[in-house]
């Protein structure tokens, strides 16, 4: 299990992470996503006890991070790949953190295999690995004391299609065997594929968060027309909620058929009109995080 509750994190006056409240449960994997710069990794961090809440409280495995007697044993944490020593071979970058956490050595061997890192590349110092190796030793760190939860920052990042295929399998594995995974990704179709629930977060504040199938079908409709003005004109009269999509649609709270009848009835053009849910879970990130990259970049 973990816990984010009012999660808050400024620095100076600006929010990174703004009242961030979210559940993962065991069994479950748990995408979070969100536009570059939203609060996904500062979230991580003050899950993993690196940085310190404004306000708010997070915990995992019922405690916060820091007072768990032996964090590696309760949970798996990869934030950055690339922060391993870089003069040490991998199996002695296992070897050592066995030994910190009083795990068995013999285990090294078996989450070197279940990583894919082979008996030549364990030898090589992780200076020469490639970004898709440190992913993998690092999920293998994390695996190390078999611990329930698990805390992965983009741990796909790197990957080719093969591995990020087998990290899928990996994920879904754990969390069927009872373990809690939150997992962040720009990888969509990856997260579409291995996530049970979503927490999608833009500007440092949680923009959406439920199953991801019930936030896929709850996503409302996607309407274009021939005249774009003419279409938001005629929602507003008819009540209907709407606001434009990151690619010049109007995503409106209503069913198609009553869309298409206010549509119908001002005589007007559509040229699309389908549940936004539909475009799968990118067409669904773009609505919900609609203009907060670009609030980053202008920030
Ligand atoms: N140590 C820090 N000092 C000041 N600002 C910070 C610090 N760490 C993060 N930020 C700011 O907090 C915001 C959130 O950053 P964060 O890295 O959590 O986003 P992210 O969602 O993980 O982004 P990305 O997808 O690009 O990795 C950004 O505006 C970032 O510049």
């Amino acid at each position: 299990m973990i816990t984010a509750d009012h999660l808050t994190k400024r620095y100076g006056p600006h929010a990174a992470v703004d009242d961030v409240s979210f559940r993962c449960e065991p069994g479950t994997v748990t995408g979070f996503l969100g536009p570059n710069g939203a609060g996904k990794s500062t979230t991580m961090r003050m899950l993993c006890g690196l940085t310190r809440p404004t306000s708010g409280a997070a915990a995992v495995a019922g405690r916060p991070y820091r007072e768990l007697p032996n964090p590696g044993r309760e949970v798996g944490v990869l934030l950055d790949a690339s922060a391993q020593h870089v003069g040490r071979s991998g199996r002695e970058t296992l070897t050592l953190a066995a030994r910190t956490m009083g795990v068995d050595a013999g285990r090294v061997a078996a989450v070197l295999d279940r990583v894919g890192l082979n008996p030549v590349a364990a030898k090589r110092r992780v200076g020469a690995y490639s970004l898709g190796m440190r992913q993998r030793l690092g999920l293998a760190l994390a695996l190390l004391g078999e611990p329930r939860v698990l805390v992965l920052d983009e741990p796909a990042n790197g990957l080719d299609p093969e591995g990020i295929f087998w990290m899928r399998g990996l994920l879904r594995d754990f969390a069927d065997r009872g373990g809690t995974v939150l997992l962040s990704s720009h990888l969509l179709r990856e997260v579409e594929a291995v996530a049970d629930r979503l927490v999608v977060i833009g500007g440092g504040r949680v923009v959406a968060q439920g199953g991801k199938d019930e936030l896929l079908a709850g996503a409302g409709t996607l309407v274009r027309a021939r005249d774009p003005h003419a279409l938001r004109l005629t929602l507003d009269r008819a009540g209907l909620d709407a606001t434009g999509s990151a690619d010049g649609g109007c995503v409106v709270r209503a069913e198609p058929d009553a869309v298409g009848q206010a549509a119908a009835d001002a005589g007007l053009v559509l040229t699309e009109l389908r549940p936004a849910g539909g475009g799968g879970l990118e067409q669904l990130f773009l609505t919900l995080t609609a203009g907060a990259s670009t609030k980053e970049a202008v920030k």
